[in-house]
């Protein structure tokens, strides 16, 4: 039975650990993970959780869920030093958005702070839900240019960000997963080919 260990918790929340290229996250064979809280469906979360991997064992991921709350701690602080070397901007420009309609791993803010250093000029809000970053395009016409950019961009990936043009050429862009509320891994994956869009 899968259940959420601390009092302040959603209910369906709880710790999980999603590896690539490892069935057991703690394994030293685990070369990329990430860790944090994710939401499952009220109903039947093992076997959300025994489908998302029996889908997806065929390109190497691998989730785990927390049974209670001690056991993992250790784990997630042993992911945790694995997944903060593993994010660069390199890594993220590499990944393609996982396609979303919720189930994806919630990134905390903690989490984010990491992400972050792998990106330009990008910050996080204060309820650790979004990220954006501000540019000043120079004039409107090239602002609406680069808005096609990101567009295509967003259309490829399936995951897209909210734009908002103002004062005729400050572009700002927000990156969510409206799917989960907070951010996942796309959002930042996202960033980072826009980062590159506009270097
Ligand atoms: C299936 C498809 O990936 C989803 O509907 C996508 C579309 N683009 C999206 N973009 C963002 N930012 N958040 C989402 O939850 C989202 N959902």
């Amino acid at each position: 039975m899968i259940s959420s260990s601390s009092s302040n918790r959603t209910p369906g929340q709880c710790d999980a650990v999603l590896s690539v290229g490892a069935a057991d996250p703690t394994s030293s064979a685990t070369t990329r993970s990430a860790v944090g809280p994710l939401r499952l469906p009220l109903k039947n979360p093992e076997s959300f959780v025994a489908r998302f991997n029996r889908i997806y064992a065929s390109i190497g991921l691998s989730l785990q869920v927390a049974e209670n709350s001690g056991s993992l701690v250790s784990n997630l602080n042993l992911q945790k030093t694995a997944m903060d070397t593993d994010i660069t901007p390199e890594s993220l420009r590499e990944k393609k958005c996982v396609p979303c309609e919720g189930g994806v791993p919630l990134i905390s803010a903690e989490s984010a702070q990491q992400y972050l250093n792998s990106l330009t000029g990008w910050t996080l809000d204060d309820e650790g839900k979004t990220i954006s970053r501000k540019v000043n395009a120079g004039n409107f016409v090239k602002a609406m240019a680069i808005m096609q950019q990101i567009a295509d961009l967003a259309e490829s990936e399936q995951h897209h960000p909210d734009l908002h043009l103002t004062g005729y050429r400050t572009l700002t862009i927000e990156m969510t997963t409206h799917a989960i509320g907070g951010l996942s891994e796309n959002d930042f994956v996202v960033a980072a080919k826009i980062d590159t869009l506009l270097a």
